[in-house]
C-alpha cells in the first residue's frame, strides 16, 4: 500500500492500529466475569499519569492492521468483543463495528469518551479524564460511567461526571491500582453513603490474567 492508500484506509478506518488482541475474561465493570475478545487499538494524547497501559499512547509503535483480520481472529474464538486502546474513539470505528456484527459478534467499547463516538456499540464504558473530557456524544452513549479514583477530589469529579451522563448509566468507582490499599476503604464509605454508585474491580489484575 503506498502512504496515501494508507492514510485514506486508516480515515475509513479499514485498518487500524492493532497493539494487542487477547481472549480473556472482561475484569471491570457490569461484564465483569464474562469471556471477551480485546482488540487494544495504539494511540492515546489524553496522558493520564497512572495509565496501566502507556505502551499503547504512541500509534507509531503499532502496525496498521486490516480489520478484516482482526474480526477473523475475534470470532473464531469469543461472541464479544472489547475495543479498548489506547484511547479507541481517536479512530473512526464504524467500519470495524459493522465488520464484527457481521460476524454475529457483541461490539463492546472501553473510552475516555474525549473524541466524538463513531461505531456501532452494543455496551459503552465511559471512563471520564480531567485531562480531556468527554464529548457530549459519549456522555449521550455511556452505558456505565466508571471513573478512576485516586485521590479524595476524585470523588467529587465523580458527581460532576454523574451529572453530565444520560440518566440511564450504571455509576461505578473503581480504585487506581497502585493507590488501592489507600482509597478502597474510602470507596467502601463512599458506596454505603451513596448507593447509586457500586465498586468496579480490576478483577483479572487480582487473577493474574491479562
Ligand atoms: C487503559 S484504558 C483504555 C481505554 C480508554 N483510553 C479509557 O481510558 O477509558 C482502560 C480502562 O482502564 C482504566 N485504567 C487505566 N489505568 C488504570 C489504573 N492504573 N488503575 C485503574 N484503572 C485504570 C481506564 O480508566 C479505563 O477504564
Ligand atoms: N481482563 C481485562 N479486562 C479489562 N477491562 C478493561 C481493560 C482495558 O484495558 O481496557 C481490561 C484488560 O486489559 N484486561
Ligand atoms: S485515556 Fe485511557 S489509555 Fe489514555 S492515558 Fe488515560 S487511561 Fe491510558
Ligand atoms: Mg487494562
Amino acid at each position: 500500500m503506498s502512504q496515501a492508500e494508507s492514510n485514506s484506509a486508516l480515515q475509513e478506518g479499514r485498518v487500524l492500529p492493532l497493539m494487542e488482541e487477547f481472549y480473556t475474561i472482561q475484569g471491570e465493570g457490569f461484564y465483569s466475569g464474562n469471556a471477551a475478545y480485546f482488540i487494544r487499538l495504539g494511540g492515546c494524547d489524553v496522558g493520564c499519569h497512572w495509565c496501566d497501559v502507556k505502551e499503547s499512547w504512541d500509534p507509531e509503535l503499532h502496525p496498521l492492521t486490516r480489520v478484516e483480520t482482526i474480526v477473523e481472529h475475534a470470532s473464531k474464538e469469543a461472541k464479544l468483543a472489547v475495543i479498548t486502546g489506547g484511547e479507541p474513539l481517536m479512530y473512526n470505528l464504524d467500519y470495524l463495528t459493522a465488520r464484527l456484527k457481521e460476524a454475529d459478534m457483541q461490539t463492546n467499547i472501553e473510552t475516555s469518551g474525549a473524541y466524538e463516538m463513531s461505531g456501532d456499540f452494543d455496551w459503552v464504558c465511559l471512563s471520564p479524564k480531567k485531562a480531556k473530557l468527554p464529548t457530549a456524544s459519549a456522555y449521550q452513549a455511556a452505558d456505565e460511567l466508571k471513573v478512576i479514583i485516586y485521590n479524595k477530589h476524585d470523588f467529587i469529579f465523580a458527581e460532576e461526571q454523574a451529572a453530565k451522563v444520560n440518566k440511564d448509566a450504571l455509576l461505578l468507582l473503581q480504585t487506581e491500582w497502585s493507590k488501592r490499599h489507600e482509597m478502597m476503604p474510602m470507596i467502601i464509605e463512599y458506596v454505603k453513603k451513596n448507593p447509586k454508585w457500586k465498586i468496579s474491580l480490576q478483577t483479572h489484575k487480582y487473577l493474574d490474567i491479562p
